[in-house]
């Protein structure tokens, strides 16, 4: 498969892209559907949201659209594209392979107004993910599989600020209940008051190249990185399944299939409701 190909060497190259065109399709789909609106380049589109601000990847799903281009010209939107990445992003790291429908057309819109609203953030609780995750057809299980894919990848120091506080000598301590302080002050070690804004750690602490279960296990150790990671444990409407997929990783690759092949079919645009761009940076002229 031409796009596998492009996702492993550039992989190779560079072990930080699977988890990044992971994120990338979480953010494609959330805003407009699974429709490539978020790979598009230029003033006041969804890139420009700072929500945006730290995704990547966007250079390997616009190669393996060029080469898909070569043998099949227009006819693969990049919507498509960035999903066959993202699964075989899944793949590479040792996650399960699965199954992903094909056909959506891309986008006509890209506009930074549109992100906002419906991407969750660190510090949310249950509700107020569930209140974004169902207004896409997710439930409590599509939450908790997909957030399984923390296993993988790196963050931001800022990203997870909120769980710490400065005393009066300027000095940062843990203060989440649900965060295990140990955890919490390793954290701090990498990420010391004013840190250089481009550090980032690992968002599973143990086998953070890994596409397993161990971010379950994780959770259940008080060692989730956001305090949305967190509450998956801590909320007894959810705490069972994340207690589940800690137990066995067969379980959330079941969880993660069924879950991913709802998430990569929001929205999705088809037959004149959107195109097949030429370049998935620029909308077809
Ligand atoms: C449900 C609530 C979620 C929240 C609040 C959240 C938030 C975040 C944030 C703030 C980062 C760090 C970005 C940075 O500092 O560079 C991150 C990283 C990441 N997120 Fe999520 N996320 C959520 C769910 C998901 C889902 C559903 C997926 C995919 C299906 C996903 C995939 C990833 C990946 C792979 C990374 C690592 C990116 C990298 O290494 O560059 N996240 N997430
Ligand atoms: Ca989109
Ligand atoms: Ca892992």
């Amino acid at each position: 498969m031409l796009v596998t190909d492009a996702v492993r060497s550039a992989s190779t190259f560079d072990q930080t892209v699977p988890a990044k065109l992971l994120r990338l399709l979480f953010h494609d789909c959330m805003v407009e559907g699974c429709d490539g609106s978020v790979l598009v380049e230029g003033n006041g589109t969804e890139r420009a949201d700072p929500a945006n601000a730290s995704l990547g990847g966007f250079q390997v799903v616009e190669s393996a659209k060029a080469l898909v281009e070569v043998f099949c010209p227009s006819t693969v939107s990049c919507a498509d594209v960035l999903v066959l990445a993202a699964r075989d992003a899944v793949r590479l790291g040792g996650g399960p392979n699965v199954r992903v429908l094909m056909g959506r057309k891309d986008g006509r819109v890209s506009s930074e107004a549109n992100v906002r609203a419906n991407i969750v953030d660190t510090t949310f609780d249950l509700d107020q993910m569930t209140k974004i995750f169902s207004s896409k057809a997710l439930n409590l299980d599509d939450l908790v599989a997909l957030s399984g894919a923390h296993t993988i990848g790196r963050s931001h120091c800022s990203a997870f600020s909120d769980r710490f506080a400065q005393d009066s000598k300027g000095k940062l301590t843990p203060t989440d209940p649900l965060l295990d302080k140990k955890y919490g002050n390793d954290l701090l070690s990498q990420c010391p008051r004013n840190a250089d804004p481009s550090i980032t750690v690992d968002n599973d602490p143990e086998t953070g190249l890994v596409f397993d279960n161990v971010y379950y296990q994780n959770l259940v150790m008080g060692k989730g990185l956001f305090h949305s990671d967190s509450v998956l444990f801590g909320d007894t409407r959810t705490r069972n399944k994340v207690l589940r997929f800690a137990e066995s990783e067969e379980s959330f690759f079941e969880g993660w299939e069924r879950s991913f092949l709802r998430l990569t079919s929001i929205g999705v645009k088809t037959g004149n409701q959107g195109e097949i761009r030429r370049l998935c940076r620029e909308i077809n002229g």
